[in-house]
This record gives C-alpha cells, sequence and structure tokens, in this order.
C-alpha cells in the first residue's frame, strides 16, 4: 500500500506559496485522522490571495477519509515557479499536443441535457465591458472547477485581446486535472481562422478544436474541416443559416455551432431544427439568462457557449459597488474586476445546466440583480 505522503507526491500536490507550514500542519492532522486525503477548498485557496495573516487566521482543511480519488485542489493558485515553467512551455516553440483531450466527448450529454463551454476573452467588439482575467491558468481551473465542459480562448489580439500563449495556458493549466473526474477540460480555438498554417499552430498548441465559419471559409470549408481532422482537432462549424448548415453538414463535420451572438436567439432557437446528423449543436454567445441556456437545451442545443454574462459572474465588472450599504456604506465594496469570484461562477454554471423547466420561469440571471435597489447590487446567486 502506498504511503499518504507518496500519494500526494504521486499526484504532484505541493504547498500553494507561502503555505509550507499549514501544509505540514495539515500532513500531521491527516497523519493523525488516518485519512489517506484531503481536500483544500477554493475557499482557502482565495485566502491565500488576501494575505497570509488573515490566512493564518482562516486556515483549515477538510477531510476526506480513504478517499485518494478525492485528493484535489479546490483551486490550485500557481506558483511563481510553476507559472515561469508554463510561461517557457506555452511559448513560441512549446508543444503542448500530447495535451489535448477529447472535444466531442466531453461536451456530449444526455438528450435534455446541454453542456456548458465557457469562453475566455478579454474584449469584445462593439462591447464595452472588459476583462483584464489576470492568470488565465487561474482561470482555467477555476472554470473547471465550476463544473463547465469545455473552454474556448478567442485567439485574436485586436478584437478579443487573448492570444495564442493564453489557448496554450489554458490548456496547460487544465492538466492539474489529469487523474481527476471530471478530467481536464477540453480547449477549443475560436477565430477567423483561414489559413492551413493556422490548424498546425492551433494544434501544437493543444486545441481540440477549431472554430471553422461556412461564410468566412466558403469553398475552403471542406479542406479546412479535413485538415482539421487529421491534425487531431474537432473542427466545429459556424454557421448563421439553413443553407449555411447544410453545407456545414456535407463538409463532413460532426459539431456544428449556430451564430447566436448574430443571430439572437429567438433565431437560434429557429434554426435547431435543421441540424440534419450532427452530433451535437453549439450555440455561441449571446446568453444573457438562464432561460436562455434552458430554451437552447429544449429546442436541441447540446451545448452552449456562455462569455461576458460568465465573466460578469467571475470577475464583476470594474468599479461596481456589489456589497449592501451603497458606495459609501459599511459594507460598500467596489470591485477591482481582477478576482475570481468562485462561488459566484459555480453558482452561474450550476443555473445554466440545471434542469428546471422553462415553464416556471422566468428565473433569470437579472431577476438576481435587484434592479429595483437604489444602489445597484450585481449578485449572480
Ligand atoms: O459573450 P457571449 O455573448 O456570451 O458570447 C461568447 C462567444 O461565443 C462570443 O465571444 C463570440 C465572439 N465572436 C463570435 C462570433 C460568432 C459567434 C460567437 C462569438
Amino acid at each position: 500500500m502506498r504511503t499518504r505522503r507518496n500519494l500526494i507526491e504521486s499526484r504532484k500536490v505541493r504547498p500553494p506559496d507561502g503555505m509550507a507550514a499549514q501544509w505540514a500542519l495539515a500532513m500531521m492532522a491527516m497523519a493523525a485522522m488516518s485519512a489517506d486525503a484531503f481536500l483544500l477548498t477554493p475557499h482557502h485557496a482565495n485566502f491565500a490571495q488576501h494575505g497570509r495573516s488573515q490566512l493564518r487566521r482562516h486556515f483549515a482543511v477538510s477531510f476526506l477519509t480513504r478517499c485518494p480519488m478525492n485528493l484535489a485542489m479546490g483551486a490550485n493558485r500557481w506558483t511563481g515557479d510553476q507559472v515561469s515553467k508554463v510561461e517557457v512551455a506555452a511559448g513560441e516553440e512549446g508543444d503542448a499536443s500530447k495535451l489535448r483531450v477529447k472535444f466531442l466527448k466531453a461536451i456530449k450529454k444526455p438528450a435534455g441535457s446541454i453542456s456548458i463551454m465557457a469562453a475566455i476573452k478579454r474584449k469584445s467588439p462593439g462591447s464595452a465591458k472588459k476583462f483584464s482575467i489576470p492568470s488565465i491558468m487561474d482561470f482555467s481551473q477555476a472554470l473547471t472547477n465550476a463544473k463547465v465542459n469545455a473552454i474556448s480562448v478567442w485567439v485574436d489580439e485586436e478584437m478579443y485581446g487573448c492570444t495564442l500563449s493564453d489557448l496554450k495556458k489554458a490548456v496547460v493549466a487544465q492538466q492539474s486535472f489529469k487523474g481527476n473526474f471530471p478530467g481536464p477540460c477540453p480547449v477549443l480555438a475560436c477565430g477567423s481562422f483561414t489559413k492551413e498554417e493556422d490548424i498546425t499552430k492551433l494544434s501544437a498548441a493543444g486545441a481540440a478544436g477549431v472554430l471553422l465559419s461556412v461564410a468566412n471559409l466558403q469553398e475552403r470549408l471542406n479542406g479546412m474541416v479535413e485538415l482539421s481532422k487529421k491534425e487531431g482537432l474537432e473542427p466545429v462549424v459556424l454557421c448563421s443559416s439553413q443553407e449555411e448548415l447544410q453545407a456545414a453538414e456535407s463538409s463532413g463535420a460532426s459539431v456544428l455551432a449556430v451564430d447566436s451572438k448574430l443571430l439572437g436567439i429567438e433565431e437560434a432557437l429557429k434554426l435547431a431544427e435543421h441540424k440534419g446528423k450532427a452530433e451535437v449543436v453549439i450555440a455561441m454567445g449571446g446568453v444573457q439568462e438562464f432561460q436562455d441556456a434552458w430554451r437552447l437545451r429544449d429546442a436541441g442545443f447540446g451545448c452552449v457557449s456562455v462569455g461576458e454574462e460568465l465573466l460578469t459572474a467571475s470577475f464583476g465588472l470594474e468599479g461596481e459597488v456589489r456589497q449592501m450599504g451603497g458606495k459609501e456604506g459599511l459594507g460598500a465594496a467596489v470591485v477591482r474586476g481582477d478576482v475570481i469570484r468562485e462561488n459566484d461562477l459555480k453558482a452561474f454554471v450550476r443555473g445554466m445546466t440545471a434542469k428546471a423547466s422553462t415553464k416556471f420561469g422566468p428565473s433569470s440571471l437579472n431577476s438576481f440583480r435587484e434592479a429595483g435597489a437604489k444602489f445597484k447590487r450585481h449578485y449572480t446567486v
């Protein structure tokens, strides 16, 4: 039988930065309790961001007896050393293709349920909302902790503020879920990819799939779909009409995407019945309420990609007053927009995937925002 120490080492779990003493204490407590593993919850990891004295006061570990499968760092903050290693790996030369995760398997759910793909972007054309996302790696992990099924990264620095290196970081960070259930999330590369070398680059970065647009590629679509498959990437074909859906299907792609951001939810809903033999149809963007996700699910969409609302739930909007008491009040907290609010993120994903019926709505995201309050509060739970 492996010793506890071995177990910890074999899982490559290390004390987070500045927590060596607490870690040692936890180990001793584990030994005393004959626990095989323990869980460091996101709660504790959050304290790590807020300074050590507070951390020391609040530090606690939750014990899971004889449950090595659950050995998990809820929100594994990366140490400086780890980050620099990844930055090297995520650089131009580093090959992350071996870290690729199967995309279709991750997003395909039984009928009647919907999978969630979180869109990572720092900005959007035509939107005033900006998200600094200080650490793509931390965010990538927080998303998996919140049980999203896939992640997409918009690789277009000018339009979306994210680069290929960000995509690679999102891929590499998923490795901390290897051996866990659920395991690492696949990462879909989004952007307007038109060249063959785009596909090879994305493949080397460890992307699980690539978004290909019928409108952009036209007669070159079939070739790009084929090449993506050859490179081990799942081609996800973006359509905005019935004709485009047909073209996408005959290109041989199994995963189609409807541009619900462009069309709006109502128009996207109408397109669901033209999905043909596609294994999964993704609604790409424009989801603002839980109910949008539920309606898309009921119409036959298998997956929904959510960007702005999910990012807003995760980071808040810079300058927003988020607690009771108004701007000057005792409990006032002005959001800096650079800290991941894990609980809100989790509640958001849970709401999207809830087996709720649209009949008993409306239970929208906005209804939690206390729109009538004198000082606007943003709560997404
Ligand atoms: O932020 P939203 O509305 O939740 O959307 C996410 C994502 O899919 C979106 O970032 C997006 C950006 N460009 C697109 C083009 C087509 C479809 C979708 C998109």
